[in-house]
C-alpha cells in the first residue's frame, strides 16, 4: 500500500513542487493544506500516515500547534522550515518531530527524511505497544488482596515508574474526610520510597493540621489528566497552595495529575511530581488515559478492601536512605549513586533493556556510558551471550571495516587468514559501538545497511551473512551538530536515535559525589592494601565545589591518587586541577605537560613504596601495570633511583 502524505504549506509553488516530487516517488498525496484549520479538515476526511509540515502558515495557528495534535493522533510529521529563530526551533523540537527539513531542500533530502520518519514512527509505535502491553500485564498481576490500600498505591507507582518517572507521588481520595486515604511517596532510591501519611507530611513540611485543612479546602483538583511544567507549573502552584508546599519543600519542578473515577463512587487523584521541568509530555498523558480504567479498578478494589478490613493495615514504612554508597540494585552493580538524574537513567535502562531496540547513549566523557551499556546487556535476554565492545576512535579508518565485519582469506594483501569480525563475534548478544561520532563517514553507510538489513558482508566475501545482534552506540559528541556539519549521516543518526539515554554530567548530580568518593576510597584503599576509612568533611566540600570537567573518571583518578598519597586513615588533602594551578601560579605559571604529570605520579608512588618495583606492595602492583612496563616508562621519563628518596 502506498504511504499517504499530507502537505501543510502555505507557499503555493513549494507545495506543488513537493507534491510532484512525492508522487513521482510513489507516495499518495492526500491533499495540500494552507492553514491548520484546512489541515484538520483534510485529516478528518482521510487520515495520512505522514505529514510534511511548514511552521509558519496562513492564519493564527502555526505548524507547531498542529504538531501537538498530530502527536495525540499518532501521525508522524516532519517539519519544513526556513531558518527560524532559536526559540521557535526549540519549541518545534519539543513536539518531538520525526524529522526536520530546512529550506531550500533537495529531492533526495525530502525522500530520505520521509523514509526515516516512517521507520522511526513504526519503531516507536511498536515499542509503545510492547511497553503498554507489559504494563497492563503488570497492573493486572498486582496482588492487591492481601495488602493495604497504601501498599497498592505504592505498587502501582513502582509499576509505572519506568514509564512515568516521578520523584514524588501523591495519592488522595478527595471525597469525604480529607485526611483519610491520602499518602505521599518520596523516591529515595531506585526501588526505595519513603511513604508518608498526613501526619508525617505535616511533620516534614512544618504545616499545622488546621493550616493543612484550609489548604485542602482550597485545593480544587483537575477533572481531566493534565501536565504542568515551566510557567504552567508556577501558575498551578499559585492557584493550589498545597502543590506549592510539595514543590517548595521537595524541590519539584513539574507535575502530571491523573483523576481516577472509581466505580463505587468518588475520585482518587494521583499526582506525579518530578524535579526536572521537562519530564512529562503528551505521550505520558496518552498512556495514562489508556490505563485509567484498569488503574481505577485496582485502586477502587484496594479502597473497598480497606473498608472491609479496617485496622488491618500492614504498610511497612521504608526508612529514609542513610546516604548509602551504592544502588545495591541487581543489574545496576557498579553504578554508584541515587541522585534523581541517575535514577531517571535507571528507569530508562529498565524500560529498554529487555527489548531489542537500538540504544544511543549520550554524555560527556567519563560519565559512565560504558557502564550503562554493560547494564543494558546484563538486564536483557541476551545476557548469556557475548557483549562485544568496539572503540571506533581507537581504530585506524583502514582497519575498522575488517575489525567490524571480518575478512576472507586473501581479501587483501596481508589477509593471510579468514577473520571473524566483532559483529559476528557478538552473534546472539550485544555490540557496543563506543565513540560512534568518530566513525569514518565512508563506513557509516555500510553500518546503516547493517542496522536496516541485519546482515553483514565480510571483506572479500561473496554473500551477505545474517546476524542477530543488538546494537548500542555511545558518544560524547553532539551528534546533531556533527550531522549539521556534514561529519555524520543524518539517516544513520535517526536510525540510532530510536531510544536515546542521556547521562548527566557529574556537576549536575553533585549529590552523588559523597557516595562515589566513598566507593572509590574503599576500592582503591583495598587495592593498595591500606586501611583508609574515608575522607574529611573539608575535602568532601572541596570535591563538591569543583566542576568536574572529566566527570566520574576524573573523580576516580583523583581519589586513587589521594589514597596512594595518604598516610593516615582519612584523606585530608586533595589536589584538584584548579587548585594545583593556583598553588603553583606564583612560582611556575607554566601548565605541566601530561608526561610531567605522569612522571610526578610515578615518582610519588615509587617514593611511597620505598623504590620497590616488583612483587606485593611494589609500585607496579599499585599502578596496576606489569613491572617491565613500569621500568621502561621510568627509563623514558628519566626516573632514576636517587629521585625516589
Ligand atoms: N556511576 C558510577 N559509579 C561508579 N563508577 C563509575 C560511574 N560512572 C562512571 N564510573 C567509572 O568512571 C570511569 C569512566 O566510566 P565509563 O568508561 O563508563 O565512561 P564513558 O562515559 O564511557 O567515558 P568515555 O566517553 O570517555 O568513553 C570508569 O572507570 C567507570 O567505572
Amino acid at each position: 500500500m502506498r504511504d499517504k502524505v499530507l502537505i501543510v504549506e502555505d507557499q503555493f509553488i513549494e507545495a506543488n513542487d513537493l507534491q510532484l516530487m512525492l508522487e513521482k516517488a510513489g507516495y499518495q498525496v492526500t491533499g495540500i493544506a494552507r492553514s491548520v484549520q484546512q489541515a484538520l479538515e483534510l485529516i478528518g476526511q482521510e487520515k495520512p500516515s505522514l505529514v510534511l509540515l511548514d511552521i509558519y502558515l496562513k492564519g493564527k495557528l502555526t505548524g507547531i500547534d498542529l504538531a501537538k495534535q498530530l502527536r495525540e493522533e499518532n501521525i508522524a510529521f516532519v517539519y519544513l522550515s526556513a531558518n527560524s529563530n532559536q526559540d521557535v526551533l526549540a519549541e518545534a523540537k519539543a513536539t518531538q518531530p520525526y524529522g526536520f527539513l530546512v529550506k531550500p531542500f533537495r529531492e533526495k533530502d525530502v525522500l530520505a527524511a520521509l523514509e526515516i520518519a516512517r521507520y522511526r514512527h513504526e519503531h516507536s509505535l511498536e515499542s509503545n505497544f510492547r511497553r503498554e502491553a507489559a504494563l497492563q500485564k503488570q497492573l493486572a498481576g498486582l496482588n492487591t488482596r492481601s495488602v493495604s490500600w497504601q501498599d497498592t498505591i505504592m505498587k502501582i507507582g513502582m509499576a509505572l515508574q519506568p514509564y512515568v518517572s516521578f520523584d514524588f507521588l501523591r495519592g488522595e481520595f478527595k471525597d469525604g474526610d480529607p485526611t483519610r486515604y491520602t499518602r505521599g511517596f518520596l523516591r529515595i532510591g531506585f526501588n526505595e520510597y519513603q511513604s508518608m501519611g498526613v501526619s508525617e507530611f505535616l511533620v516534614m513540611t512544618g504545616l499545622s493540621l488546621p493550616d493543612y485543612e484550609v489548604l485542602l479546602r482550597s485545593d480544587h483538583a483537575d477533572p481531566i489528566a493534565a501536565v504542568y511544567a515551566g510557567r504552567a507549573f508556577e501558575e498551578l502552584c499559585s492557584r493550589r497552595p498545597l502543590k506549592k508546599v510539595v514543590a517548595g519543600y521537595f524541590g519539584m519542578a513539574s507535575c502530571l495529575s491523573l483523576p481516577l473515577y472509581l466505580s463505587g463512587g468518588g475520585t482518587f487523584y494521583l499526582s506525579f511530581y518530578s524535579r526536572s521541568a521537562d519530564t512529562y509530555t503528551g505521550e505520558h498523558l496518552t498512556l495514562l488515559n489508556r490505563l485509567q480504567q484498569s488503574l481505577a479498578e485496582t485502586v477502587g478494589g484496594a479502597l473497598a478492601i480497606k473498608e472491609a478490613t479496617k485496622g488491618l493495615e500492614t504498610l511497612k514504612e521504608v526508612p529514609l536512605a542513610s546516604g548509602g554508597n551504592s544502588t545495591g540494585i541487581s543489574g545496576f552493580e557498579g553504578i554508584v549513586g541515587t541522585s534523581h538524574r541517575l535514577l531517571n537513567v535507571f528507569d530508562s535502562i529498565t524500560q529498554v533493556a529487555p527489548l531489542d531496540t537500538s540504544v544511543l547513549i549520550l554524555g560527556e566523557s567519563g560519565t559512565g556510558k560504558e557502564r550503562v551499556a554493560e547494564c543494558l546487556h546484563r538486564l536483557s535476554p541476551r545476557k548469556m551471550k557475548p557483549f562485544i565492545k568496539v572503540n571506533c576512535a581507537a581504530l585506524p579508518a583502514s582497519l575498522i571495516e575488517s575489525e567490524l565485519f571480518g575478512h576472507e582469506k586473501g581479501a587483501f594483501t596481508g589477509a593471510t587468514d579468514k577473520r571473524i569480525g566483532k559483529f559476528e563475534q557478538a552473534s546472539g548478544g550485544t555490540i557496543l559501538l563506543d565513540e560512534i561520532g568518530e566513525m569514518p563517514i565512508e563506513l557509516q553507510v555500510k553500518w546503516l545497511r547493517v542496522l536496516q538489513e541485519k546482515e553483514i558482508e565480510r571483506i572479500g566475501g561473496s554473500a551477505p551473512i545474517k546476524v542477530d545482534v543488538r546494537v548500542i552506540a555511545a558518544t560524547n559528541k553532539d551528534l546533531e551538530k556533527e550531522v549539521a556539519e556534514g561529519r555524520f549521516r543524518l539517516d544513520l543518526y535517526y536510525r540510532l536515535n530510536v531510544f536515546p539515554i542521556q547521562l548527566p554530567p557529574l556537576r549536575e548530580r553533585k549529590d552523588d559525589i559523597p557516595a562515589l568518593a566513598d566507593h572509590f576510597v574503599r576500592y582503591y584503599s583495598r587495592k593498595a592494601g591500606k586501611n583508609i576509612a574515608g575522607i574529611s568533611a573539608g575535602v568532601l566540600q572541596e570535591l563538591q565545589a569543583y566542576r568536574w570537567p572529566g566527570n566520574v573518571r576524573e573523580l576516580e583518578h583523583i581519589i586513587e591518587r589521594s589514597v596512594l598519597l595518604t598516610k593516615g586513615d582519612t584523606i585530608r588533602d586533595v589536589i584538584l586541577p584548579d587548585q594545583k594551578e593556583s598553588k603553583h601560579a606564583a612560582s611556575a605559571p607554566r601548565v605541566k605537560t601530561i608526561l610531567e604529570n605522569e612522571r610526578d605520579h610515578i615518582l610519588e608512588v615509587l617514593k611511597q613504596c620505598d623504590g620497590k618495583i616488583w612483587g606485593a606492595g611494589g609500585a607496579a602492583e599499585l599502578l596496576n601495570v606489569p613491572p617491565t612496563t613500569l621500568q621502561s616508562k621510568m627509563k623514558k621519563l628519566g626516573i632514576r633511583k636517587e629521585h625516589m628518596i
